[in-house]
């Protein structure tokens, strides 16, 4: 673990500092005269006068400047202001990560839901781009459109903050570059002048690569956020594998892998290593291993048959009232769709907005719609007010909207691990207690496969009787 230091202690030579309160102007001082000649980053809150804390690694700074001399580099700092964007304290993941993260090695990092793993690697990449070059310098891969997008967003948001020594800084530019978008638009703009930072889908980016538009040669990071999905995903796997061995090299970048779930992490560990996903010194933080989901969430379960589901659920929401939550659907089978069935989605969205007097608005979100249905979706939601989102697992992964107190499984999740996703898109406001529920509809021989969930992930499920 890194140390925290005090404002009078003599610092070690640091190559990057996140300050997570602000420190003394003498404790500031002191700082930047050990980081400012540095190309790396400072993170900071500018409000909060509290005693200097910080997280520092400290491999000494005379190798990074001496290789920006030796390149003819201007050296600057960056700075980025956490509290003025909400963060004003590290959360558990992000305290034992960052020393990891910035002393350069390979990183699994594993940690609950809504911990804030996007933040810490983040962090790390805006600690190592350097604006000054026109090149594309880090790379985020994600499973989903809308888990780009959202990632986009904190990104921009982080390169955004303004800074004091903002006039020598260039922009830090982030393309999202995903399934669904103006393709021909993102050509012209890699033609033009290579973004700092890519969030890519990974269908999308390897279009990109076959087509010479996108290069990785000045690939310094390379996040592949959700590793285990995008790992056991069919569709991605083969890509996945391309891109960490084919198109660029473990010897050439630095690699974080980031999940809630890593299914067997220690072969996970071995494959990433004989099969040069990463270098072999590659660290698994895995935080809080005995708890795999957050402790603010209550687990309940209803028993009903297969036809009194909808009824059940509707029985549910009224006596929770929620305002905002997420119902989840299982995808329809082929033999439905081949009998011309309905979506079980579309049959549940017209039956709530039938029976539910409740004042959330209902909306669908479900991997066959289209693109524009899907954002259209999401930015209601994320509009404020209150929703119940029918959903399949498509909202299942990454997708963070705080605001969400209640989930519904209407079907009960086909694994353990979709269970710990679907339930952690509630309980992510970091430092609140406050108690979400996760309420799963049943069908009694289904219990034996709720209790299988529960030994697993180390939960309890209470029965409920309506
Ligand atoms: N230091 C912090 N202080 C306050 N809020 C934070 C902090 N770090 C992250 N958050 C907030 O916590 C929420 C969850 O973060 P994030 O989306 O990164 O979770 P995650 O660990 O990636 O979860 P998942 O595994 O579900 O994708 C976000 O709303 C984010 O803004």
């Amino acid at each position: 673990m890194a140390p925290i230091i005090s404002a009078t202690q003599q610092l070690p030579q640091v190559s990057h500092a996140v300050l997570y309160s602000k420190p003394t102007q003498t404790g500031f001082s002191l700082l930047q005269s050990h980081i400012s000649y540095s190309n790396r980053a400072l993170f900071h809150s500018r409000s909060n006068f509290r005693p200097l804390k910080a997280i520092l690694n400290s491999p000494s700074l005379t190798k990074v400047a001496d290789d920006a001399k030796e390149k003819g580099e201007a050296l600057t700092l960056r700075e980025i202001c956490l509290e003025e964007v909400g963060y004003a304290v590290p959360t558990d993941v992000q305290k034992q990560a960052l020393p990891v993260l910035f002393s350069g090695r390979d990183c699994i990092l594993h940690a609950q839901t809504g911990s804030g793993k996007t933040l810490a690697y983040l962090l790390l990449i805006f600690s190592v781009v350097n604006t000054q070059r026109s090149a594309v310098q880090a790379l985020i891969v994600v499973p989903t459109r809308e888990l780009g997008i959202q990632v986009t967003k904190v990104a921009r948001m982080l390169a955004a903050t303004p800074t004091d020594n903002d006039a020598e800084q260039n922009s830090c530019t982030v393309m999202a570059l995903l399934d669904g978008g103006m393709l021909r638009r993102h050509k012209s703009w890699l033609k033009a002048e290579p973004p700092t930072i890519v969030v890519a889908t990974i269908a999308s980016l390897c279009q990109m690569l076959e087509k010479h538009l996108l290069k990785l040669e000045s690939m310094q990071v390379l996040v592949i956020d959700e590793v285990d999905f995008m790992f056991n995903s069919s569709k991605q796997v083969g890509s996945l594998r391309k891109l960490l061995t084919s198109y660029s090299s473990c010897n050439s970048r630095q690699t974080v892998f980031a999940s809630a779930s890593i299914p067997q992490h220690n072969r996970f560990l071995y494959d990433c290593i004989q099969q040069k996903w990463t270098k072999r010194d590659v660290v698994h933080v895995h935080v809080n291993p005995i708890e795999p989901m957050p402790t603010c969430l209550q687990h309940r379960f209803v028993i009903c048959s297969k036809k009194q589901r909808h009824q059940t659920l509707l029985s549910l929401l009224q006596s929770d009232a929620p305002k905002s939550g997420i119902i989840f659907v299982g995808e329809q089978s082929e033999k439905s769709k081949k009998a011309g069935n309905a979506p079980p989605t579309i049959d549940l969205v017209d039956f709530l907005k039938t029976s539910y007097g409740g004042c959330s608005e209902i909306l669908l979100l479900e991997e066959d719609m289209n693109f524009n249905s899907r954002a259209a979706s999401l930015s209601e939601v994320r509009q404020g007010g209150g929703y119940l989102l029918v959903a399949t697992d498509i909202a299942a992964r990454g997708v963070d909207l705080p605001e969400i107190t209640h989930i519904y499984n209407c079907d009960l999740p086909r694994t353990a691990v979709d269970y710990l996703h679907r339930a952690g898109r509630t309980g992510r406001k970091p430092f609140s207690d406050e108690k979400c529920n996760v309420t799963s509809i049943i069908m009694p021989e289904e219990r034996f496969v709720l209790q299988r969930y529960e030994n697993e992930l180390m939960f309890n499920c209470e029965e409920l009787f309506l």
